[in-house]
Formats: structure tokens, C-alpha cells, sequence
């Protein structure tokens, strides 16, 4: 099994409501600590969803002191990802729709909240906003995971100790 992934069971385990859920690995794009182009998102779970507040930085710009669309879009998907931990299954995304009501401002910080609207056997459709704290919804997304098995996994190589930048 890829290492990277080798404590999924122990992080599949239930998280009880109001803590932090663990990153899906220290270099993930979304949420990992140890990824220095990553959005370092910060999740919890509230009941039966799962929120973060979040401000983009330089490094995802795409029209000047706007958030890129794509880095809109890789927050919001790696945020379903941590519906996982309460559905208890591994997934992937196999299609992301992304409404973008309003420009995300960098520096910024925006409240994310996502949650499982049907679990349907392999099918996990789910949606998200991303709004101004307290205030206006900037981002909506709804997509469908398909659960896999851990083994799907395996087809990714583990990361080398590359140069990053
Ligand atoms: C420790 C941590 C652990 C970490 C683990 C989690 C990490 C998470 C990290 C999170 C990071 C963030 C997340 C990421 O970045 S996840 C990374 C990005 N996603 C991927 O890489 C996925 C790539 N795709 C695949 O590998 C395959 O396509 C998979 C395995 C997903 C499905 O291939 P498979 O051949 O198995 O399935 P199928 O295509 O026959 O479809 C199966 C069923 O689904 C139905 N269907 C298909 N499309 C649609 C549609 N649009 N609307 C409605 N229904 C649709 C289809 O009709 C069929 O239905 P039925 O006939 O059975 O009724």
C-alpha cells in the first residue's frame, strides 16, 4: 500500500463533533501541512458537516488580488474530501460543478461549509458554499465521489523528495 496512505483506518476512525479532522496526508494540495503550494485547509466537523474558514494567499492568484477559479474549485473538492471521515469510506471525486457568484478576494477569509446531501451505494453527492464571513455566498459546488476501495490508491506513486518549487 502507497505509505502515504497506510493510517487511513486509523484516520477513518469517528471524529466526534466539534474537532478537528486530520489532513488526508501531509502533502496533499488541499490540506496537507507539508506542501508549501498548498492551501493548508483546516477542517471540522459539525454534525453531520464539515466547515473551515479560509483565506487564499498570493500564491493562488489568478486576475490580480483575485482568487484563481481552479484554487476556488481545489478547495472546495479537497473540503467533500473530508466528508469522509464521517461517511467512513474512501472516495474520489468523479465530477465537480463549481458556481462562482462573486470574485474571491486574496487575504480574505471566507467561511466553507459542505455535508452529504444523498448516499446512494457507491454514489456520494454533495454540495458546498463558500460565503463572506456572515455574509454573502461568493461559491457553491456540488459533486459526486464514488467510493473506492483503499486499493485504488495504490496507482499512485509515493512522493519523491523533489525540489518543489
Ligand atoms: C488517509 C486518508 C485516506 C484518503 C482517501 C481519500 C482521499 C481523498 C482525498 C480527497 C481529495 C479531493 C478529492 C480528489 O481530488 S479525488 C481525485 C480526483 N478524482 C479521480 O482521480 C478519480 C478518477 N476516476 C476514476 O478513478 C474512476 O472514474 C472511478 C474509480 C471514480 C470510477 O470508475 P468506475 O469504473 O468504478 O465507475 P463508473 O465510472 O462506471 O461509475 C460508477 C457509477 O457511477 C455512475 N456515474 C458516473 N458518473 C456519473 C455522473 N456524473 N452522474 C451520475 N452518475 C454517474 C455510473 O453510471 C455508475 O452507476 P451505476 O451504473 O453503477 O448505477
Amino acid at each position: 500500500m502507497n505509505s502515504i496512505l497506510g493510517n487511513w483506518a486509523e484516520k477513518f476512525r469517528p471524529h466526534p463533533d466539534g474537532t478537528q479532522l486530520p489532513p488526508h496526508h501531509g502533502h496533499c494540495l488541499g490540506c496537507g501541512p507539508d506542501n508549501p503550494h498548498g492551501h493548508h485547509l483546516v477542517v471540522q466537523r459539525r454534525g453531520e458537516e464539515v466547515h473551515a474558514v479560509h483565506r487564499f494567499s498570493e500564491r493562488h492568484m489568478g486576475a490580480p488580488g483575485i482568487a484563481h477559479g481552479g484554487a476556488v474549485a481545489t478547495v472546495l473538492d479537497d473540503l467533500f474530501g473530508f466528508l469522509l471521515y464521517l461517511t467512513g469510506t474512501p472516495a474520489v471525486t468523479r465530477q465537480l460543478e463549481v458556481r462562482y457568484d462573486a470574485p474571491v478576494i486574496l487575504g480574505t477569509s471566507y467561511e466553507l461549509a459542505a455535508r452529504v446531501v444523498r448516499d446512494d451505494g457507491r454514489k456520494l453527492f454533495v454540495e458546498a458554499e463558500m460565503s463572506e464571513v456572515g455574509g454573502t455566498t461568493v461559491a457553491t459546488a456540488s459533486a459526486l465521489f464514488l467510493k473506492v476501495d483503499i486499493a485504488h490508491f495504490d496507482r499512485g506513486a509515493p512522493p519523491a523528495p523533489v525540489d518543489l518549487d
